[in-house]
């Protein structure tokens, strides 16, 4: 258990997190992930925080060594140490999946990370609200209405999707929305798969999804360009025309297979995390008829604020505090992304404990949102933990933090919010199967989609 730095003239000693490795190359990994396919995924934390330290304990996933950082000095140590002591870590199978996440196309995620926040800040979103109104309003206007029940995950995960092809590329024809979709299930599975490229396994199916996408998004990039310099594209009316425009400090545009690579890569964060959120909304709400009200009430007084036909606009969404602080509690509760990995790029202490560089570090939103010492009676649902100044700093994570903070979390709570407004607007609803079981693999979802009963309100 003892650690010794081998760097020159770094010759101290010191003791590793407390833990154990596990089986020889799965280590815990199929513990890790078991505990989320049962629908637990705080249990592999918490067992062990209570066995070794609550603080960080020492495992090994995804065939790495890895500590696991715990509670909100935790996270905040991580998040704070950002290309100081740690950087951003993918599996293997991430890579493979995105061939330019690796060296060639660092420079390429430095250009993007300093353009995303200028396309995701408020006020370039505030644009887009009456868009994703519209889509929306589309969306259930073809997949809901006049259903007596429906299965309510491939609903919304069809909505995420079609809303992000018409933001990010502009993509509106749901004939070509659903020919793109497919293959996008198949890079998701393929994305936390063992990395075994071989005919007939998933992962192989999912770079060749991830291949073909590519060559659609480059075609799509090129037509683009040809219309912008025809004037025929408006420079503001997506993502793509904002990369494509977009230069850095020495001039240089970014290249047409990074954006393509860029833009899947948002497709892919963005819409199974966001449909994720808006399923769990449709089962809390259905299961807690006093948030419904709630959220029903707030809804129709903006709803019928609005002329006929009239657009929700950016102020309509500062007005849904209620309906956000339930979609926190929504996050809090179930998050759609469980933890993240970072990469120790020197030795360094922490909590007393050595951590090697090169070991795999890992953060968990369930160590603080799951924990009654940061959020009291932690099983239940309760919004008001929301209100006034909420909870204590890097207690509540669903978006991560730091630099790496999650660049869509904007964008994911427009989207999130104008769901609920047509949802609630339409509907009352209960679920079919009362105690449907939870699953996370890797995002949580009901094991059946959660088939729900409809009952649409009276004009
Ligand atoms: C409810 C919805 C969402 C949740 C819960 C969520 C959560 C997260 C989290 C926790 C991270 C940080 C991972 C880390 O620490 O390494 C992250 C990163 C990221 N998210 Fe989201 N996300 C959501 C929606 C979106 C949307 C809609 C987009 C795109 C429009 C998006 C794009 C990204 C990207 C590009 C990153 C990587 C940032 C980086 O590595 O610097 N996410 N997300």
């Amino acid at each position: 258990f003892l650690f010794k730095k081998t760097k020159p003239g770094l010759g101290e000693v010191g003791r590793l997190p407390p833990g154990k490795t596990g089986w020889p190359i799965v280590g815990e990994s199929i513990e890790f992930l078991s505990t989320g396919w049962k629908g637990h995924p705080e249990k592999f934390i918490f067992d062990r925080m209570s066995k070794y330290s609550p603080q960080v304990f020492r495992t090994s996933l995804m065939l790495e060594d890895a500590a696991v950082f715990c509670g909100s000095a935790g996270n905040k140590f991580l998040f704070s140490n950002e290309n100081k002591l740690v950087t951003a870590w993918w599996p293997a199978s991430v890579d493979k999946v995105f061939p330019s996440s690796d060296q060639r196309s660092k420079e390429e995620a430095i250009k993007m990370k300093k353009l995303l926040p200028t396309f995701f800040k408020p006020v370039a979103l505030q644009k887009y609200v009456g868009v994703m109104d519209q889509i929306t309003e589309r969306h259930f206007a073809s997949d809901w209405d006049n259903n007596k029940q429906v299965v309510v995950y491939p609903l919304t995960k069809r909505f995420t999707f079609a809303l992000a092809c018409k933001i990010f590329v502009s993509i509106d024809d749901p004939d070509e929305v659903a020919r793109l979709v497919v293959p996008f299930e198949s890079i998701a599975t393929a994305i936390l798969s063992i990395p075994l490229d071989l005919p007939g396994t998933g992962f192989r199916r999912g770079i060749n999804a991830a291949n073909f996408i590519r060559k659609e998004l480059l075609a799509i990039i090129k037509q683009r360009k040809i219309d912008l310099a025809k004037g025929k594209a408006s420079p503001t009316q997506d993502i793509l025309s904002h990369m494509l425009l977009t230069s850095d400090e020495n001039g240089k545009f970014m290249q047409e297979y990074d954006i393509a690579d860029k833009i899947l890569g948002l497709l892919i964060g963005g819409h199974d995390t966001a449909s994720s959120a808006c399923v769990f909304i449709v089962k809390y709400l259905a299961e807690l008829p006093e948030i419904y009200d709630g959220v029903y009430k707030e809804q129709m007084e903006i709803a019928e604020s609005k002329a006929p036909g009239e657009l929700l606009n950016w102020d309509d969404l500062t007005k849904m505090k209620y309906s956000w602080n339930v979609a926190c509690e929504v996050l809090r509760l179930a998050p759609p992304l469980q933890g993240a990995f970072r990469e120790a790029i020197t030795d360094f202490m922490y909590s007393g404990f050595s951590i090697p560089k090169g070991w795999k570090l890992y953060w968990s939103a369930n160590s603080t949102h799951k924990n009654p010492k940061f959020f009291p009676e932690p099983q239940k649902f309760d919004p008001s933990r929301f209100e006034g100044a909420g909870p204590a700093p890097f207690t509540f994570v669903p978006f991560g933090g730091g630099p790496r903070m999650c660049p869509g979390k904007e964008y994911a709570r427009v989207e999130i919010l104008v769901f609920m407004h047509h949802l609630v607007k339409r509907f009352k609803w209960e679920k079919i199967i009362p105690d449907e079981k939870i699953v996370v693999n890797p995002m949580p979802c009901p094991a059946k989609g959660l088939p729900i009963r409809l009952y649409p309100h009276k004009a």
